[in-house]
């Protein structure tokens, strides 16, 4: 499995830091990039060749994960074209539909969507896919080979889903790493150091996400386990309430979702 990446920043280098770790070989991943200076953060952290510019050498791999921004998508993608023949095209951005880059690329019918994120570094991801009508059993098959390797897969019966997807889990766990933040601020203005806030806020996150996880009941059910009536827990969530946090995190979520269709609807049109 021969994998190229079109863009070498912060989503490939989590991907390709993820294959490696889970023993794909460095000789089977190469990576393009204009900018030398992502090339250079690149190689300092993992042992692949890499390029600045497309070349024929496109036609030596299994498939291509296109990881440049959306707005530059189109001509990231429109040199390929000349060496593209069976090869299958994993798209991971956000918004850009899979028809407007079959049609960039001259009507190629090999594409798939996915939405990866970042945990898929430490062989912990959650990846959306959706494929074109016209990709075949075996495209389908390459991409869920190549991104099962890092996480977590589900594939979406339509487009618009692969928007939720990026809305939740491709941008999630920066809404995680925003609360974690909180909480270890809320610990140090307690009076815990920052050692201590770190230690805690970590454990206490992976505690919970392992016990739900591991548990055959909703989340809201272990929640009520930590509450007692007159309680700590209980007067942390009715300030939560008050502040209507739980409407706060859904409009947040849905601010996401619009955006991935206005970014599909803004760089579709070249
Ligand atoms: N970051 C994340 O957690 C996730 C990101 N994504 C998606 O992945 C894509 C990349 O995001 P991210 O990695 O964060 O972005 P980055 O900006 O970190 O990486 C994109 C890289 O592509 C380079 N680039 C620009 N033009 C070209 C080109 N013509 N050919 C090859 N490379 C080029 C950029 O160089 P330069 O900086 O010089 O422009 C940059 O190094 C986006 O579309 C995003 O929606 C999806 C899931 C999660
Ligand atoms: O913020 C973004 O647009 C990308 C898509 C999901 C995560 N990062």
């Amino acid at each position: 499995m021969k994998i190229i990446f079109i863009g070498a920043g912060n989503i490939a280098s989590a991907l390709i830091g993820g294959l490696l770790r889970q023993g794909i070989s460095s000789d089977d991943l190469h990576a393009i990039d204009p900018s030398a200076g992502a090339r250079k953060r690149l190689n300092k952290r993992y042992p692949i060749e890499t390029s600045k510019a497309a070349s024929s050498i496109v036609e030596n791999y299994d498939a291509l994960i296109l990881a440049v921004k959306p707005q530059v998508m189109k001509k990231a993608i429109e040199p390929l074209a000349p060496w593209l023949s069976t090869q299958l095209i994993i798209s991971v951005a956000a918004g850009i539909r899979l028809a407007d880059i079959s049609r960039w690329l001259n009507g190629y019918s090999h594409v798939v969507r996915a939405m990866p994120n970042i945990p898929a570094l430490v062989g912990v991801g959650a990846t959306g896919l959706v494929s074109l009508h016209s990709a075949d059993d075996a495209d389908q098959a390459l991409a869920e080979r190549v991104l099962r390797v890092v996480g977590e897969i589900i594939w979406c019966e339509d487009e618009s889903q692969i928007d939720a997807v990026t809305a939740i889990s491709g941008s999630g766990p920066a809404y995680v790493f925003y609360f974690i933040e909180a909480m270890r601020n809320a610990a140090c203005e307690l009076g815990l150091n920052d050692k201590q806030a770190r230690a805690l806020v970590l454990s206490t996150f992976s505690g919970a996400i392992q016990l739900a996880a591991q548990s055959d009941e909703f989340s809201g059910i272990l929640l009520e386990r930590v509450v007692s009536e007159g309680g700590t827990t209980a007067a942390a969530l009715q300030s939560f309430e008050a502040d209507n946090i739980n409407k706060a995190i859904s409009r947040g979520v849905s601010a996401a979702y619009t955006r991935a269709i206005q970014i599909g609807v803004t760089f579709g049109k070249q």
